[in-house]
This record gives structure tokens, C-alpha cells and sequence, in this order.
């Protein structure tokens, strides 16, 4: 695992920032379009999710204005340094680095691209990440510099987006995946999340944020549907807890969907079947047509 590092396509292409984290053979960013769809606990659980499928994984907390990840993954130290490199705290099989760590919270709102790429230099540099098949790095919600500076410093592989099935996130969706077409980072695929509750008492099932809006929308911007996550209190539990659910239940249902959503993604990016989104012309004739109820 992890010994091969080749070029990989997309924004970073070229040797300057490739060399940025050569141990890492793919870089993988998880975005949203808005704030609070889930981004982070399906960040979190597909890391572990891809570790249990026997790759080796890293978790790169970018998420300046709200970095909540070492606490769903149960990490509360932050890294050590040695001889001024930074070791990456480890826990569920997955390496970790929070942006958290090192920001104190206050200043993060007021961080704009030019800190960010600072910042995200410096992590690349100076932690030893070691040998990683894949580095998940969540990223901000939304589309603003910070987030295009990220998306332009890194040599990504692709993109995972998350939303939530109504149309208000949708909307927001729809202008991330623009941002990627910017800088032709490839769409690996769309995760709808919160897409219905199950009661655990009569087993009825209620679409609170409606449904089927993510496999609709990806479907009218050509990117692949990777899966979709219910509501579920044992999601929210096992992100409070430091214990994901794929760890807490691995047989669950809820942790059955990451990991199929790990093995769509390990099949699209080990397979050499980037999924291009469709040129921006085209994108943006599609975004303005409706995308039906939901
Ligand atoms: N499928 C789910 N079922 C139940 N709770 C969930 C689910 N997905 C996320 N949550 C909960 O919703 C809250 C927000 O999730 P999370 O922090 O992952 O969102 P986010 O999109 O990363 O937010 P932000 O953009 O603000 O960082 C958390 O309390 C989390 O535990």
C-alpha cells in the first residue's frame, strides 16, 4: 500500500506542488456547498470507512471555521512536534491533522486565502504524514478564497461533495461544483446525507430534508451518485463520542452505506476512471434548469 506516487491530475498538477506531499499517492477533498450538512462526520467515517477497506489513511481538518473533527474522532491531544516536524495524532487506524490545533478559534473567521495557503504549506511540509494511500481533506463549507486556494494548492484527485437533499442546499451544491470545474479538479461523486429517519419504534420512515434531491441533482450534472446517509441519533452520538459509527457499529445499516460509498470511491480513483464533470457551458445551462420537486 501507498508506495507508488504518481502525478496526480487536477489542480496541483506540476512538480512544485506535487512535492508538497509526495508520501500521499491521492488526495481527496470533502466539501459542501453549506455549512452543517454533515460534511465532517462523513469525512470522518468514510477515513475509517476507507482504513477498514485495508488502505492507508490521513485526515486533514481544513475546516478553519469550524474545526470540530479531532473531537469526532476521539482525539484530544494535539500532535506532538519533534525537531521541528509535526507527528499527526492517530486513533481508529487514521492519521489526523487539525487545522484546530493550531488556529485559535477567534481568528479564524477573518482568515482569507492568502493565510490559508500559508498555513496549508506548512502542514504539508512539516507534518510526516508517512506513506498514505488517501488524504481526506475537509475542507471549509462554501466557496469563497479560502476554499479556492485550497482547492488550487493541492494536487487533488477529485472531490466528494455533500449535501442534504432539499433545494436550499442543493443550490449551494451547485456552486461548489463549479468551483471545482474552475480548477479542473474532477467530481468523484455526490453524498446525500440526513435523506430520511427511520423511528426506531414503529419503523416508519419520515424524509425530513425531503429526498432523492442528491441523486437527482447529480444526475442533472453528470457527476456520480455515491450513496446516501440517513438521519440516524447513533451518527450524532458516535461523532460527539470520539467513536464514528463505522467503528461503534460497524453492521449497522448506517455504516454498511460508508462503507460502500469508501468502495465506489476506491473503485473510481484506483480504476483510472476519473469522472470529469461536464465543461462549464454546459454545467451552467443544466444549473439553471430545475431539478423537479424536493
Ligand atoms: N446522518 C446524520 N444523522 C444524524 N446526525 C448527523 C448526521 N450527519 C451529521 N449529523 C450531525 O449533524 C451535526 C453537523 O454535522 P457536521 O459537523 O458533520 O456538519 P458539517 O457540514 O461539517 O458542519 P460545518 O460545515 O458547520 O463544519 C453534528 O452534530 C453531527 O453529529
Amino acid at each position: 500500500m501507498a508506495q507508488e506516487h504518481t502525478e496526480q491530475p487536477g489542480a496541483g498538477d506540476g512538480p512544485a506542488r506535487s512535492s508538497l506531499i509526495p508520501g500521499v499517492k491521492y488526495a481527496l477533498a470533502v466539501s459542501s456547498g453549506k455549512g452543517g450538512v454533515g460534511k465532517s462526520t462523513v469525512a470522518v467515517n468514510l477515513a475509517v470507512a476507507l482504513r477498514q477497506s485495508g488502505a492507508a489513511v490521513g485526515l486533514l481538518d481544513a475546516d478553519i471555521y469550524g474545526p470540530n473533527i479531532p473531537m469526532m474522532m476521539g482525539v484530544t491531544k494535539p500532535p506532538e512536534q519533534r525537531d521541528g516536524k509535526i507527528i499527526p495524532a492517530e486513533n481508529h487506524g487514521v492519521k489526523l491533522i487539525s487545522m484546530g490545533f493550531f488556529v485559535p478559534e477567534e481568528t479564524a473567521v477573518v482568515w482569507r486565502g492568502p493565510m490559508v495557503h500559508t498555513a496549508i504549506q506548512q502542514f504539508f511540509r512539516d507534518v510526516l504524514w508517512g506513506d498514505l494511500d488517501y488524504l481526506l481533506i475537509d475542507l471549509p463549507p462554501g466557496t469563497g478564497d479560502a476554499q479556492l486556494t485550497l482547492t488550487q494548492l493541492v494536487p487533488l484527485r477529485g472531490a466528494i461533495t455533500v449535501t442534504t437533499p432539499q433545494n436550499v442546499a442543493l443550490y449551494d451544491v451547485r456552486k461548489g461544483i463549479m468551483m471545482f470545474q474552475k480548477v479542473n479538479v474532477p467530481l468523484l461523486g455526490l453524498i446525500e446525507n440526513m435523506s430520511h429517519f427511520v423511528c426506531g419504534h414503529c419503523g416508519e420512515k419520515t424524509e425530513i430534508f425531503s429526498y432523492g434531491g442528491g441523486e437527482r441533482a447529480a444526475q442533472a450534472m453528470g457527476i456520480p451518485f455515491l450513496g446516501r446517509i440517513p438521519i440516524d441519533p447513533a451518527i450524532r452520538t458516535g461523532g460527539d463520542s470520539g467513536l464514528p459509527i463505522v467503528v461503534g457499529h460497524p453492521d449497522s445499516p448506517q455504516s454498511q452505506a460508508f462503507l460502500d460509498i469508501a468502495r465506489k470511491i476506491r473503485e473510481e480513483v484506483e480504476e483510472a476512471k476519473p469522472t470529469t464533470a461536464p465543461p462549464l457551458e454546459s454545467l451552467l445551462k443544466k444549473i439553471k434548469a430545475p431539478f423537479g420537486k424536493g
